[in-house]
């Protein structure tokens, strides 16, 4: 196969890309060449080796992967509630321009849970069992709002209304156990967003439910969103569930960006490789029952020994010999776009290219394909 030499590419987001960033309301969040470690008694399991992105105000992102790819070590690094022993080793994490790394232990408790939220697959680790739910709402409230305890319970019974759980003025009395499911997960909902924050960041929030309960949880969400105002990070391994929610979305591979672009354009024309193979592996498309899922073969990178060049090399149909020597450069292919992976080089072959242009093709899908 051919190599591709050193074409035009950046290595990472460039500071004025407004473009990749859709919109035009004010930067609210920014992740610049982000590296997280957990340093075991193996060795430094390198977990996020260079992450870079940015959100704005009341937008909704998606970040999708398989497992391990580093989603949940994304938004803890962002939260500043990494388990011991994982570390930020690099990089800054811009929140409305102040660096969250630079702050303390102090100034980060009073952000969390006031402007920046975070809800969890299983809302019994947000749900305290011993305290009714209207407690634990107003203790949140009048922790980061000077307001009575009057006040902030009509608050806590609103805010189970707007989730849309019902007779909230009795409900908001009751223990997390007394819910189902899916309601606890409306209750962990109307508690994060309580300080009505800018930045919710939702870690598989969906994954547990079924799907009519999932389907509920994901319009609840846009709902809030167009209501608060709130910006959501839905981090998921189901392209199905981000492309409901998400206007824009990020896929990561072995702790590093492989592909950003809206929603429409990363199933219309997915550009990685990766990525390709993620959409032929959705399961329930509506490409007709002949239809084969295609998983994609092979395992995830060892993060201890991570590889030298691309972390998806192993598992690439389409890989080059540069790929697995050198780190793939990030290519701006278009407006709003950017993929890190060397067949967009302007070096590769013909021959490569084509081979591309071959499997997205065949793995393309329009949004009400992807759309359960
Ligand atoms: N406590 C830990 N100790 C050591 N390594 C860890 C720890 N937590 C995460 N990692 C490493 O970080 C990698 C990324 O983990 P992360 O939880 O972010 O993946 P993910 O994409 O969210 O996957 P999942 O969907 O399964 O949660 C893991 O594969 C693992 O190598």
């Amino acid at each position: 196969m051919t190599d591709v030499d050193a074409g035009r590419a950046i290595r990472s987001l460039p500071s004025d890309e407004a473009s990749l960033s859709g919109g035009a309301a004010p930067e609210l969040l920014r992740l610049e060449d982000l590296h997280t470690s957990f340093f075991t008694h193996v060795g430094e399991v390198k977990a996020l080796r260079g992450i870079d992105f940015s959100l704005r105000e009341g937008e909704a992102f998606g970040i999708v992967g398989e497992s391990g790819s580093g989603k949940s070590v994304t938004s803890l690094s962002i939260l500043r509630l990494l388990p011991y022993p994982g570390r930020v080793t690099k990089g800054r994490l811009l929140f409305r321009g102040e660096d969250l790394l630079a702050k303390s232990e102090r100034e980060m408790r009073s952000l969390r849970g006031d402007d920046l939220t975070m809800i969890f697959q299983d809302p019994m680790t947000s749900l305290n069992p011993v305290f009714t739910v209207g407690e634990q709402i107003v203790e949140v409230l009048r922790l980061h709002r000077k307001i009575s305890k009057k006040e902030a319970w009509d608050r806590a019974v609103e805010g189970l209304r707007l989730v849309g759980i019902p007779s909230p003025e009795k409900r908001v009395r009751h223990y997390p156990h007394q819910f189902s499911g899916g309601m606890r997960q409306r209750v962990m909902i109307a508690m994060a967003l309580a300080c009505e924050p800018a930045l919710l960041i939702a870690d598989e929030p969906t994954t547990a439910l079924d799907v009519t309960i999932q389907a509920q949880m994901l319009d609840l969400m846009n709902d809030l969103r167009a209501k608060i105002g709130t910006a959501i990070i839905l981090i998921t391994h189901d392209l199905a569930v981000v492309s409901e929610v998400c206007s824009r979305i990020l896929v990561m591979y072995g702790g590093q960006v492989m592909e950003e672009a809206s929603a429409d354009e990363l199933f219309a024309e997915p550009l990685h490789p990766y990525t390709i193979g993620l959409l032929r592996a959705i399961p329930g498309s509506g490409r007709g029952a002949g239809h084969r899922l295609v998983p994609i073969p092979g395992t995830p990178p060892d993060l201890l020994l991570p590889p030298r060049g691309c972390p998806f090399v192993e598992r690439c149909p389409l890989a080059l010999r540069i790929c697995r020597e050198r780190p793939p450069r990030l290519y701006l292919p278009k407006e709003g776009r950017r993929v890190a992976c060397w067949l967009h080089d302007e070096g590769a072959s013909d021959g490569a290219r084509s081979r591309l242009a071959a499997a997205r093709d065949g793995a393309a899908l329009t949004p009400e394909e992807v759309i359960r």
